[in-house]
């Protein structure tokens, strides 16, 4: 069995949790809170900031250009077509995107950031890779399946989202999930490394795979920071939702 293969077995008991997250089923019914969606944004913003620093440390740690190109690609994605999924979110909230931006992370943003960028300083292409793969995985099968479940209609006011991450599992060319790119980087590299070494970067995988429904329920709670009573915050730096 490949790498890619087992990570995805090992991960997809977490995507169907996250597949029946009430934020992923508000999306498939076009139906959720300007709360829930701002704070999204807002926190989304931020993650993808981080996850910008990460692709540029994997590039930085590729030895091939076949793996740079993916991670180029990858880069791409975030820098140029990402922002319309934020904007698709701000324009059924009713908000600018610009407003939502530059805010404090929220308690999971950093957790989950913190446990990519950990990779970063100790770990080597494929620790970086395995806790970034959940990011576009988790997104292009929530796509693919809410497509499926034919939920982008014409009157579905999440379908430009929809049919943006669906994209992105490219079901036309036939791919299955483990040729997503990011799968074929972990694919070259696990040859290289001991069993033992394998199962760290597994479980890297599936903190991520778990971040991503935490990050769900996040937003769809807005759980924020709960300074204890008293604590008095400096000026500018709570979070703006409402
Ligand atoms: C938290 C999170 N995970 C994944 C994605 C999809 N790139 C995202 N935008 N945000």
């Amino acid at each position: 069995m490949s790498f890619s293969t087992e990570l995805i077995e090992a991960g997809t008991p977490i995507l169907d949790h996250i597949m029946e997250h009430p934020f992923v089923k508000g999306i498939g019914a076009g139906q959720l809170s300007k709360e829930a969606l701002m704070f999204y944004v807002t926190q989304d913003f931020n993650y993808l900031n981080e996850f910008l620093h990460a692709d540029a440390v994997a590039l930085l740690k590729s030895t091939s250009r076949e793996d740079m190109q993916i991670i180029d690609n990858q880069l791409d994605f975030l820098l140029s077509s990402e922002s319309e999924a934020h904007k698709n979110f701000c324009e059924v909230a009713g908000t600018s995107y610009k407003s939502l931006q530059g805010q404090p992370m929220a308690p999971t943003t950093k957790l989950y950031t913190n446990h990519m960028l950990e990779t970063l300083k100790a770990g080597d292409l494929i620790d970086i890779i395995a806790a970034m793969t959940p990011c576009p995985w988790t997104y292009a099968e929530i796509g693919k399946k809410l497509v499926e479940q034919g939920k982008n209609t014409p009157d579905n006011v999440f379908t430009p989202w929809i049919e943006l991450y669906a994209d992105t599992a490219d079901e036309d060319s036939g791919e299955t999930p483990e040729q997503l790119p990011l799968f074929e980087i972990l694919d070259r590299e696990a040859p290289k490394y001991s069993r033992q070494r394998l199962n760290q970067a597994k479980r890297s995988f599936l903190e991520s795979c778990e971040f991503e429904w935490d990050f769900w329920e996040q937003a769809y709670y807005q759980k924020d920071w709960q300074f204890l009573p008293g604590v008095k915050l400096p000026v500018g730096t709570t979070v703006k939702t409402k």
